[in-house]
């Protein structure tokens, strides 16, 4: 379990995707953005609109039911991008590194980028925005929701 959370708003996201699409708009052209899904997907767009490229697809592989990882299932191929040379690929994040490790052996020659990145997972991306530590789970604001929170004093223990 993670030790701590990095809660993103989707304001941040918005920011840190468009940081994204900065440091990658003198590498491109690109034939296309290739979002992994399900968490690629916000990020792709994003990055897409902003690189003014149209062509989407979308790998799919699934390591972890919420914060429990298991071994990697591909459930969806993107044949279109061939060996994906000329395609960006994107993911909200590498954590470990598996899911990267899994779509870099089907895309070696994409150039494979993310919002955020953990220090295990940091070697395997070519492009990406925000290093968080190994320790912490980031918190998307599709799995998040606003909720009452009592006071710290209550919280503590204080009352
Ligand atoms: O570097 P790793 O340890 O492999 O972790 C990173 C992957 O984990 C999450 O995906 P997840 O498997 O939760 O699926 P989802 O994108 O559909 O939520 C995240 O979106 C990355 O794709
Ligand atoms: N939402 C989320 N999914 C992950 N998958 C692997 N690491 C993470 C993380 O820190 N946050
Ligand atoms: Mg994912």
């Amino acid at each position: 379990m993670a030790q701590r959370y990095y809660t993103v708003s989707w304001d941040q996201l918005h920011r840190d995707g468009k940081a994204l699409a900065w440091r990658l708009v003198g590498a491109g052209p690109w034939k296309g953005v290739i979002a992994i899904t399900r968490g690629g997907l916000i990020p792709a767009a994003i990055v897409a609109r902003e690189l003014d490229c149209r062509i989407i697809e979308t790998v799919s592989v699934v390591t972890y039911d919420e914060e429990v990882k298991g071994d990697p299932r591909i459930v969806k191929t993107a044949a279109a991008a061939g060996d994906g040379e000329g395609w960006l690929l994107l993911d909200d994040l590498v954590d470990t590194g598996t899911t990267a490790r899994v779509v870099r052996a089907m895309l070696p020659k994409a150039h494979f980028a993310t919002v955020y990145a953990k220090p295990a997972g940091k070697p395997l991306v070519d492009t990406f925005v925000t290093e968080v530590s190994q320790d912490t789970w980031i918190l998307f604001p599709w799995d998040t929701e606003q909720q009452f929170v009592p006071p710290i004093a209550r919280s503590a223990g204080g009352k």
